[in-house]
Parts: structure tokens; C-alpha cells; sequence
């Protein structure tokens, strides 16, 4: 382990309610950054391997706690009578007390998590050591010390799309159709709350200039935290946010640094207990041993993020799996351009909710476009009636359709065939990147799902 991750477990082994069970270590994997192994002996079903206390998440408890140490308006996140005595801020020489006291608490209350923990980020990580010249250390510099940088998160589209630096804005249009709206609705985020805090900043850079950074700089970085946070954060339970889904998240250091796996309820899994917190933040996060047993030495201890395809991935997190069982190809756009024609029919698709939305992977066209694929084909709205009503099977139609079905598959082959040549011909394209990997990747999987369909459909 480098010496930023014995200062980041040196720092949480402050507390004693900290556990990294001695069977594991965090190591480097070639091609996934860093991640945890094992080290001796077996990690079981509900063994704790990681345990971290409340207050060393970065949650929308935490922030307003650790802001209003510097701002006693602010007041803490939840009613309890928190005490900030194990600090001691010397107001005369702490930029923080003056940075804070721009900030009412009404105003941090109405962001979102990722708007307030952004900026808050932003100037504890990126402000505070140019405000002091290196005098003043966060609390979290250990944890700061450890996420990482660009480079690691340079496969992300939106950053393509986002960053005014980042000379990458060329591969958009290779990515899959799927991929390039995902990164517009991510974008539309990234802009909406950099207009939330770019204000204050901007404030904040008037009262207390930096030698390092102006607001287009502080754009750059922001980019950067953001997806630190969005590839990082873990689902919990925000109460003072219940009503908004997108603050329903919390920073856990180590626990960040596992690995996915696109196996559900296999590995580790996460818990909170809510009810074991300490002076500020949401309760314990723990992580425990899954079904399987991690008994090799130096196998990687994962858990995964959820059922997300490759496209999802790649939009979140900047990487994508070799395969993945939760790849899909999304042929709502080939069949709404097909049906569109029909005035009829696209009205009665939509009165019965089946306009939009069809897929394909491995296991076959998704019940939702196998409807519209029937209707498209016979155009016999009355068994369809009956269809969709469960009164009968899918057997009526399955041979009427095949040939449509494999009219549309082979369309969306030959567009990624297309696509793949695209990618090999553009030169001078680096085609060992890790985004070029990525996306090929993407293709790949579409591919595998076609063939295996078009086998089924034969
Ligand atoms: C929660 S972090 C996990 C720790 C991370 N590897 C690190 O070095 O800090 C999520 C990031 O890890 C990487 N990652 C996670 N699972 C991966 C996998 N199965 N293959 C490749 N990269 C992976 C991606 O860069 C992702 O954005």
C-alpha cells in the first residue's frame, strides 16, 4: 500500500469505531486503478471487513457540520447538540472563517448534495492550501490524498463534452446512440449546478483571491470533483434531503475503493446502521462478506454497483466490463422511425403505454417491443388487445415477426459494424486508449447481443 493510503488509515484509526479487517489491503489492478484484496485467510458471509464511522463520510450532515464550525449560523444538519470542541480555528489566520460566513443556511439547505459537497470540495481541497500557502490542512487532505486524478477519470464523456481543456470532444460522435444521450442528460446536470454555486465562488474569489485559480480554472476542477463524487458515492438514507433523490448519497473512504462486479448479491455487501452515529453524519458504514467466499490470495474483494449495462458504466463511472450480462441495446429510435407513419398505430401504442422504450439483450427483443414489433407486422390490433390483456400467448405471433425481428437486428449490425471501421480508420487515433477500448467495448457487447438474438430468432 503507498504512503497516501497509510496516511488515510492512519487518520480514520483516530477513531476507534474504524475496522479494516487485517485480511485485506488495498493494492493497484492493472487496468481498474486501485481496489481491495485479499491478503491470508477467507473473507465468509457477514464477516465485517470495513467499518467506517459516521464522521468521516462526506454527507450532507458532515458539510454543514464541519462549515458550521467556521459559521455557528449555519447551524449542524440534524437537531442534535453536536460539539466542535476537537477543533480549534484560529480565526485570525483560517480563511475558512471568513470564506464561510458568505454562506447563509438557508442557502446551503436548498442545493443538492452534489452542488453543496462540490463546492465545498472545491474550497477545502482546492482553495484552502492557495488561500494559505499550505499553511492550513483540511480535515479530509487524507482522504483528498487519495481519489484520483484526471487521468483516471478521462474516459467519461461528459468531461468530453463539458471541459473546455479537455481535448477529447472527437469521440462523441463514436459513441452508441445510448451512450451519447446518457452523457446529454448527465451534462445538463453538470451545468445546472455549476450556475447554483459558480456565484458563490465567484464571491468568494472577490473576497479572497487566489494566486492559482480563477473561475474558468475553478470550472475545470469543479468537472473534476463532480465525477469523483458521482463515480464514488454510496446510497444512504439523507433525511434533511428525503424529498430530493439525488441527495441520497454519502462519501466513504476505503469502502470507495472497491471494485465492481456485475455479479448481484454475490460479493460484499453495504449497510448502514443509522443508528450508531458519532458526532455528526448518518450512522456506521459497513461493509460485510457476501454469499461467496473470498479464499484466494490476492483475489480482488468487489461488490457491485447495481445492474448497470456497459453504456451506464462508461457514462458514470468511466469504464466498462469485458462482458457484462446487463448490456442492452435501446432500438427505440429504429422502430419509432418505422411505426411513426402510422398515425393509428402510434396512438394506440401510446394509449396503452407501449410507445417507446423497446430493448434487446441477451435474452431476447424486451416484451415492450416484441408488442410493437407484432402490432408493426400484423397489424391485428384485436389479438393485440388480447395479448397485452395476458388472455393470450406470445406464441401467435412469434413466427410472423421473425423476419421483422431480424430485419431490425441486422440493421443495427450493420450500423455497428459501421461504427467499428469508423473507429479503426480514424487516424491518429491511439486505438490502445482506454476510451477507445471503452467504447469498442460498448460495440462489442451490442454485437455479442445481435448474434446471440439472431441464433434464437433462426
Ligand atoms: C468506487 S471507485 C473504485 C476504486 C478505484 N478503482 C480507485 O482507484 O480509486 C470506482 C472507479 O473504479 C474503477 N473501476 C471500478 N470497477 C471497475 C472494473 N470492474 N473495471 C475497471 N475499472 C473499475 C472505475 O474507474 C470507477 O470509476
Amino acid at each position: 500500500m503507498d504512503d497516501s493510503v497509510h496516511r488515510l488509515i492512519e487518520w480514520l484509526q483516530k477513531s476507534d469505531r474504524f475496522v479494516f479487517s487485517d485480511k485485506i489491503q488495498v493494492s493497484n489492478i492493472a487496468g481498474e486503478g486501485r481496489g481491495i484484496t485479499l491478503v491470508h485467510g477467507e473473507v465468509r458471509r457477514n464477516e465485517i471487513i470495513i467499518s467506517i464511522p459516521s464522521d468521516y463520510q462526506i454527507n450532507f450532515y458532515t458539510v454543514l457540520h464541519h462549515i458550521s464550525i467556521f459559521n455557528k449560523e449555519i447551524g449542524t444538519g440534524d437537531d442534535s447538540d453536536h460539539t466542535i470542541s476537537e477543533h480549534t480555528i484560529d480565526s485570525q489566520i483560517d480563511p475558512r472563517c471568513k470564506a464561510y460566513s458568505i454562506f447563509t443556511r438557508e442557502f446551503l439547505v436548498q442545493l443538492n448534495l452534489f452542488q453543496l459537497i462540490s463546492l465545498y470540495i472545491l474550497i477545502e481541497w482546492i482553495l484552502l492550501p492557495d488561500w494559505s500557502n499550505g499553511q492550513i490542512e483540511s480535515f479530509w487532505k487524507p482522504f483528498f490524498d487519495v481519489l484520483p486524478n484526471a487521468d483516471d477519470l478521462k474516459s467519461i464523456p461528459t468531461l468530453w463534452n463539458c471541459s473546455k481543456v479537455i481535448q477529447r470532444k472527437n469521440l462523441i460522435e463514436l459513441l452508441p446512440a445510448s451512450s451519447r444521450n446518457h452523457m446529454d442528460r448527465i451534462s445538463e446536470l453538470v451545468s445546472t449546478d455549476w450556475h447554483m454555486i459558480s456565484s458563490p465562488l465567484q464571491e468568494l474569489l472577490s473576497i479572497s483571491p487566489s494566486n492559482g485559480y480563477d473561475i474558468n480554472s475553478l470550472y475545470e476542477k469543479y468537472l473534476h470533483i463532480y465525477f469523483i463524487i458521482n463515480s464514488r458515492c454510496l446510497h444512504a438514507n439523507i433525511d434533511i434531503k428525503k424529498e430530493d433523490p439525488l441527495s441520497q448519497f454519502t462519501l466513504v473512504p476505503l469502502v470507495d475503493f472497491i471494485n465492481h462486479s456485475d455479479q448481484m448479491d454475490t460479493y460484499c455487501y453495504p449497510k448502514i446502521n443509522y443508528m450508531e452515529k458519532t458526532n455528526c453524519g448518518i450512522g456506521q458504514f459497513v461493509i460485510r462478506g457476501g454469499p461467496y467466499t473470498f479464499k484466494s490470495k490476492h483475489e480482488q474483494i468487489l461488490f457491485s454497483y447495481g445492474p448497470h449495462s456497459n453504456d451506464f458504466l462508461l457514462n458514470e463511472y468511466g469504464f466498462t466490463l469485458e462482458t457484462n450480462q446487463w448490456d442492452f441495446i435501446d432500438i427505440s429510435e429504429v422502430m419509432c422511425d418505422a411505426i411513426v407513419q402510422d398515425a393509428k398505430m402510434v396512438e394506440y401504442l401510446k394509449s396503452n403505454d407501449y410507445w417507446g422504450d423497446y430493448t434487446i439483450n441477451k435474452e431476447g427483443i424486451s416484451y415492450r417491443a416484441f408488442v410493437a414489433v407484432s402490432l408493426y407486422t400484423t397489424k391485428d390490433y384485436s389479438r393485440i388487445d388480447k395479448l397485452i390483456a395476458g388472455f393470450i400467448s406470445e406464441d401467435f405471433f412469434v413466427p410472423k415477426i421473425k423476419q421483422n425481428v431480424r430485419n431490425i437486428l441486422q440493421s443495427q449490425l450493420d450500423v455497428f459494424d459501421e461504427m467499428m471501421k469508423k473507429i479503426d480508420d480514424l487516424e491518429p487515433l491511439d486505438l490502445n486508449d482506454f476510451c477507445i477500448y471503452n467504447i469498442k467495448n460498448i460495440y462489442r457487447g451490442y454485437m455479442n447481443i445481435v448474434n446471440n438474438c439472431m441464433n434464437v430468432t433462426c
